[in-house]
């Protein structure tokens, strides 16, 4: 038997979508007012889940207090009020778009989570646009 625990968190950030071996005019052709030069913002919403047997001892799958201060620490204090084009290291030559940065924080949270586990991360970079990443 298996359950999933969730947490969700937040995160507000800056991007621009590009393709740097494009010119100008192709990259505002496919990413239009989300290739504005100067950038614009998200209020990211994020949900982590930890799929796993109950520990018989504890009742957990995982303790969501360290869940919690994991999220906080590898993620939110990278990421929030930052622009992930110029302050976050992995998107220096990597688009941000939700697809990657959904996969940069499920790669970011793996090492921490017990091997035996499922990770998954849902990324909603608008109340209506959200993707889901678990690692295949
Ligand atoms: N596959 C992807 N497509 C798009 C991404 C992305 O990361 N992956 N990102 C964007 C924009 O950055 C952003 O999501 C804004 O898109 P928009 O269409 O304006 O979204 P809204 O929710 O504001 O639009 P509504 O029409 O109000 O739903 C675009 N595409
Ligand atoms: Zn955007």
């Amino acid at each position: 038997m298996k359950v999933k625990v969730s947490r969700k968190a937040h995160f507000n950030a800056a991007h621009r979508l590009y393709n740097n071996k494009w010119d100008l005019d192709k990259n505002t052709a496919v990413f239009g007012k989300c290739n504005n030069p100067n950038f614009h913002g998200h209020n990211y919403e994020l949900i982590v889940s930890v799929t796993g047997h109950i520990h018989p001892e504890t009742g957990y799958v995982m303790d969501m207090k360290e869940l919690k201060e994991l999220i906080y620490n590898e993620i939110e204090q990278v990421f929030d009020h930052k622009n992930l084009n110029l302050d976050v290291d992995e998107f220096k030559n990597l688009n941000p778009t939700a697809e990657n940065i959904a996969v940069v924080i499920w790669n970011k949270l793996r090492p921490y989570i017990a091997e035996e586990n499922e990770l998954e991360v849902v990324l909603f970079e608008t109340p209506r646009n959200f993707v889901t990443y678990t690692g295949v």
